[in-house]
């Protein structure tokens, strides 16, 4: 089938279910996947695309089901304004939890998201108005339009029109700008800082709308069985949905239904044949799918939806931005203005110097390079420049501004882009989206919009800008491929054009010929001549002589953190320090 026509097929498939002769007990069943599958969507967008594990989202559902439960039963409120209640209750304790969690690293966000997920069930549990651990029953029915939603059919069609939507909503957000700026918070936060965007603002947007999805479902759960306690909401339910995620595909929107269907028909049919197996009742389905969860993570870390991925047409991106407007550039500085003016900057780290009191200057239209061997501070001068270290003292004064001190981001929208001596990107990305993601800053389409697609315009002129970038640097060709499946030549290539796409006054390149072939080098060297004949101002950090003394008009030379000299290629060659200090070793 048409990829066009597929998703449009499964909804209308899904949704005429009700009318079909399918059993009550059927219809309940996929009453709990929709539910389900929502919170697990949530857990897609936050764990596998932002990379950030939460064992806490069941308590989110609480949140939803909880606000109108009450506020239906006792304010006789109804639930479609408790619904709206319900989630900005969630955004609230969304946002203050993410404050104070999404800042850490590693081991103790997923240690946090047990911590408050605990918090919040038990306080679930214990307060009197919320009924305790009975909970609160006689929740009413949902009415839509004087339509009474109380039988299982009729809550099937809310909760599908739901579930799809929200599939349908993190589809579009993920391909959009925003949707870019979480899928990039995988690679770490030095990158998508250094294109303008605030690694902090997207977890946490991610973790809202996560809990936002979740609050819902437990609206649905709530009003679909009339009744909540604490149980469904507790850590082994948040583990529960963490499970669904990972089982079917945390990376994938179509994982979280998958994840959700297999373990609620799963969980079902093993409640009634383990304890006649073992003689005995108890939850020991909760072992089987411990078992499932490391043999998953060990064969299929991807998750079972990526079997049937293989199988589903896939929808190739249009070319629809031959004619869009371009991005907003801003102004250049002239041929000879002074950009950069590196005044004695010094880095400490602990007892040592990696930067000893460094200066030089860098003006309009040139390229210096800045040479040295292994471990005489480049790298390090070049992350105080972009605002990756602080500095210990001294300024950086980029275009009569003092930059010292600043976080990258800020760096970014005054003019100044980089590239990585490691490359970074997001492999899963098109080399297109990878070189989108430098146009954040020349963007501002929010993640409603991107949902309600009010965004395609300027989503065309970023597209438009990208090619055009890849165009510059002779990769248009490749601009459907993945990133990741590019070799490392190309990847570097691809790595300017997305700083190109920032519109930079300033391109610092952190050993570009690190690791390519002669003839990738080659190719660079021409890129890079061309950049500088269009006028482009960059500051190089490079190992390979030959690559720089054809390439540079200065050089700074640094050695133990201090700088050795500055002169031009010839200078710098004939210097006796330096031959003695680098060149002789290296050549
Ligand atoms: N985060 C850090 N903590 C402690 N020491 C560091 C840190 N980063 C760099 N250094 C030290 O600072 C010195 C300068 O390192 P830097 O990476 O800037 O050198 P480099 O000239 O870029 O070398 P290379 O070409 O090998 O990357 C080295 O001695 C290094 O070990």
């Amino acid at each position: 089938m048409n990829a066009r026509f597929l998703f449009p097929a499964f909804c209308a498939a899904m949704l005429l279910i009700p009318a079909l002769p399918v059993s009550d007990f059927w219809i309940t069943q996929l009453n709990y996947i929709g539910i389900y599958a929502m919170v697990s969507l949530g857990l897609v967008l936050l764990t596998g695309v932002a990379g950030l594990t939460s064992f806490g989202q069941a308590a989110f559902v609480g949140v939803g089901a909880y606000t109108s439960a009450y506020l239906s039963t006792t304010a006789a409120v109804s639930p479609w304004i408790a619904l709206f209640i319900g989630l900005g209750l969630a955004v609230v304790v969304a946002v203050v939890l993410g404050f104070i969690t999404l800042r850490m690293s590693g081991h103790y966000l997923p240690l946090a998201t047990i911590a408050w997920g605990l918090s919040l069930n038990y306080t679930m549990a214990n307060m009197e108005f919320l009924g305790k651990y009975d909970g609160i029953m006689g929740i009413p029915p949902l009415e839509f339009f004087g339509i009474n939603l109380a039988g299982g059919r009729a809550m099937y069609v809310l909760i599908w029109v739901i579930a799809l939507l929200s599939a349908v909503g993190v589809l579009r957000l993920l391909d959009s700008r925003t949707g870019r700026a979480i899928r990039s918070l995988k690679s770490g936060a030095t990158m998508p800082e250094a294109m303008g965007i605030s690694t902090f603002q997207y977890k946490l947007l991610a973790f809202v709308l996560a809990a936002m999805l979740a609050s819902v479902a437990g609206w649905l759960f709530a009003h679909f069985q009339r009744t909540v306690s604490p149980t469904p909401f507790s850590m082994s339910k948040g583990i529960e949905f963490l499970f669904m995620a990972v089982l079917g595909g945390v990376g994938h929107v179509w994982g979280a239904f998958t994840g959700a269907a297999v373990v609620k028909l799963v969980e079902d049919e093993l409640q009634v044949l383990l304890p006649k197996l073992i003689g005995t009742s108890g939850n020991f389905e909760t072992i089987v799918f411990g078992i499932v969860l490391i043999l998953v993570l060990k064969y299929a870390p991807d998750g079972l939806w990526t079997f049937v991925k293989g199988w589903v047409p896939t929808r190739q991106r249009v070319r629809d931005w031959g004619d869009a407007q371009a991005l907003a550039a801003r102004e250049h500085p002239t041929r000879g203005e002074l950009l950069l003016d590196v005044k004695a900057v010094r880095k400490e780290f602990g007892g040592l110097v990696a930067v000893n009191d460094v200066s030089f200057t860098l003006r309009g239209g040139d390229i210096m390079g800045l040479l040295g061997p292994n471990g005489a501070g480049k790298s390090t001068t070049f992350n105080l420049i972009t605002g990756v270290l602080g500095l210990t003292r001294g300024e950086v004064v980029f275009r009569g501004r003092n930059i010292a001190g600043l976080p990258s981001r800020e760096i970014a929208r005054l003019g100044v882009s980089r590239t990585f001596q490691h490359v970074k990107m997001v492999p899963d990305m098109t080399v297109l989206e990878n070189v989108a993601l430098g146009g954040y800053l020349r963007s501002k389409a929010g993640p409603f919009g991107a949902m309600l697609r009010l965004d395609r315009d300027e989503e065309r002129r970023l597209f438009s800008e990208a090619e055009k970038q890849l165009a510059r640097i002779g990769m248009a060709d490749k601009m459907h491929e993945l990133a990741g499946n590019l070799a490392l030549g190309p990847q570097r290539l691809m790595e300017i054009a997305r700083a190109l796409c920032t519109d930079p006054s300033l391109l610092l390149l952190d050993e570009p010929a690190a690791g390519l072939r002669l003839k990738e080098k080659q190719a660079l060297a021409e890129v890079l001549r061309q950049l500088k004949a269009e006028g482009l101002t960059i500051l190089l950090v490079e190992h390979d002589m030959d690559f720089v003394m054809g390439l540079v008009d200065h050089i700074t030379v640094m050695e133990f953190g201090t700088k050795l000299m500055s002169g031009t290629p010839a200078e710098v060659q004939a210097s006796p320090e330096v031959r003695a200090a680098y060149l002789g070793t290296e050549h």
